[in-house]
């Protein structure tokens, strides 16, 4: 561990691991906080890979955004010869994937709620010109009031006013069409993603469903979304419109 790291943090359990890291609980030893801090075995990450360049983007874009109640917050960074050390908001080990598949489904008034917090965050990193571009349950965290805290910026990508970015980044379920297409893409690509969260929290299951990742881009460029009696029997319209061009 970096002696900075621990002259201001005292770590404790690890809570974690990742594909390149663990996460521990710490908390600072000036204001008694508590932290969650993930740290990055260096080593792991191959020079200038895809993944080595994610995780200098992770905490350039946390770093440029300012606070919101519904996006993790960097506190603190360290960096040392064999490790990067992150401190960011503490958060239960549960994700709402993790959630989905432990209690099963969400009730239309509690998705609304991760939904409402979800597009202010969204809306939070696009007023600062910060797509996303990996929208899913796996990167909704909780806090210990059970807010939502978007994470995982490592995919994102800054642009300025209604500039476009290019490039297939982002999870087979969620990506949005314009980017399997190809074609350059703006901020709404994150918007399509929540669309497919919304869907996902009502439903236990994606929207446009493959075996293979091809299959899933076939289906998400079919678009062709259906709401079955027995899932959506219960939903309201406003809800089911949302999902809709002709609520737009
Ligand atoms: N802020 C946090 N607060 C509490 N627990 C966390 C926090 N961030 C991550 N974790 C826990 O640590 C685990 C590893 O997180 P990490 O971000 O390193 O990897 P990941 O995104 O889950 O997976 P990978 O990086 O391999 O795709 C998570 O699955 C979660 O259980």
């Amino acid at each position: 561990m970096s002696e900075a790291l621990n002259r201001d943090y005292q770590i404790c359990e690890e809570i974690g691991r990742g594909r390149f890291g663990t996460v521990f609980r710490c908390f600072s030893r000036s204001t008694g906080g508590s932290f969650a801090v993930k740290s990055i075995v260096k080593s792991l990450v191959s020079g200038d890979s895809l993944e080595a360049q994610c995780l200098l983007t992770e905490p350039k874009i946390l770093h440029l955004l300012s606070p919101c109640p519904h996006i993790i917050q960097l506190h603190d960074l360290y960096e040392d010869e064999t490790h990067l050390h992150m401190v960011i908001d503490l958060c239960s080990k549960q994700d709402l994937h993790d959630l989905i598949i432990t209690n099963g489904v969400l009730s239309e008034n509690e998705a609304r709620v991760v939904l409402t917090q979800l597009m202010k965050a969204i809306a939070h990193c696009h007023a600062y010109g910060v797509i996303h571009r990996d929208i899913k349950p796996d990167n909704i965290l909780f806090d210990e009031g059970n807010a939502i805290k978007v994470a995982d910026f490592g995919s994102s990508e800054v642009v300025m006013e209604g500039e476009m970015v290019s490039g297939v980044v982002g999870t087979p379920y969620y990506v949005a069409p314009e980017v399997l297409l190809g074609r350059d893409y703006g901020e709404k690509v994150d918007v399509w993603s929540a669309g497919v969260v919304l869907y996902i929290m009502l439903a236990g299951f994606p929207p446009f469903y493959g075996e293979t990742a091809a299959e899933i881009f076939e289906a998400v460029l079919r678009g062709n979304l259906r709401f079955s009696a027995r899932v959506f029997q219960s939903a309201s319209t406003s809800v089911k419109d949302l999902f809709t061009e002709d609520a737009l």
